[in-house]
């Protein structure tokens, strides 16, 4: 192949993405990025350009991040020992404050910084001015659920071609203190609330695996009654249950479609969503 028939091949890449591009224009797609998908710089910036790409094709990506193993880090340096409870961190008012700062002082102003190192514009939002919650059952202390979100900063946000980067923390109905709300569940509030055209969620894992040990488990596509099996055996466990639950609750709440994708491949997002072959695991009612 000589080089001017080498360029003329790279056109076929834009090409397969063209209906994608058509279809998704306007439409919003709500990104969580999981705290084990965000500990290697390299594939957090590979991550963020796709971001920058995708708001640059006429895409609203609006993205929640996490932040638990860099909550675990901190808490580990002041002396404190992580505990969860079924995925949730047990959150007392030591814990809480490394929570809020670890998630506004480090990992939302990288990812806010970083985008707009990339030409992109984007502006961080606190989740105690997004997610409305109440605390949840059982001793975990200061952890929520969300029960409802307000939008006008999203929406500003959006309307002004800015990506908001939102940190999974609510403010409490009863209280106005602060939560520490499990990034999963708050991104699928927001997804409901906002009706996202998908859900995507970026985590260290090629998506639903039998064995999440090995890459050739994945399981490419999940229903419901699959994962309630997956689930009592076992084979789904620990951090993969609030992001299999929060699939399903976000769809039938009317977001249009889920993927559970391997935010350690570079490029995952844009090859999920403008590629014909996809990749990761797609999670059906
Ligand atoms: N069946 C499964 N398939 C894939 N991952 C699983 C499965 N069951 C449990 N997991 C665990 O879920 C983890 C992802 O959840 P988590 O660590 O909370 O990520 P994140 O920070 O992205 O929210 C994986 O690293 C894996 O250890
Ligand atoms: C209540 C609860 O567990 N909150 C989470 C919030 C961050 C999070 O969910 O981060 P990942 O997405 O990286 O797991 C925590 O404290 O770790």
């Amino acid at each position: 192949m000589n080089p001017l028939e080498a360029q003329i091949t790279k056109s076929a890449v834009l090409l397969e993405a063209l209906p994608y591009m058509q279809s998704f224009r306007g439409c919003t797609f709500l990104i969580k990025v999981g705290g084990s998908a965000m500990e290697d710089p390299v594939q957090v910036d590979s991550f963020l350009r796709d971001v920058v790409f995708l708001e640059a094709v006429g895409i609203n990506p609006v993205i929640v991040h996490g932040g638990g193993k860099a909550i675990s880090k901190a808490m580990t340096e002041s002396g404190l020992q992580a505990k969860f409870i079924n995925g949730m961190r047990v959150t007392d008012d030591e814990t809480i404050k490394i929570v809020e700062e670890t998630l506004a002082r480090v990992i939302n102003p990288e990812i806010v910084n970083k985008i707009n190192a990339f030409g992109g514009k984007a502006v961080g939002i606190p989740g105690t001015e997004v997610f409305l919650g109440e605390k949840m059952k059982g001793d975990l202390g200061w952890v929520g659920e969300v029960n409802d979100c307000k939008l006008g900063l999203i929406q500003a946000a959006v309307a002004g071609e800015f990506v908001p980067v939102v940190s999974p923390v609510a403010r409490e109905l009863a209280s106005g203190k602060t939560l520490n709300v499990n990034a999963d569940l708050a991104a699928c509030g927001l997804a409901k609330r906002l009706k996202a055209t998908k859900l995507i969620f970026l985590s260290d894992v090629r998506g639903v695996m039998r064995d999440p040990k090995d890459d050739n488990t994945l399981i490419p596509s999940l229903d419901e009654a699959s994962i309630a099996k997956l689930k009592a055996e076992g084979i789904i466990s620990g951090g993969m249950i609030p992001k299999v639950d929060s699939s399903l609750d976000s769809l039938r709440g009317g977001v249009g479609k889920v993927h559970l994708i391997d935010g350690r491949l570079p490029h995952a997002l844009i090859l999920e969503i403008f590629t014909d072959g996809g990749i990761g695991t797609e999670i059906h009612l």
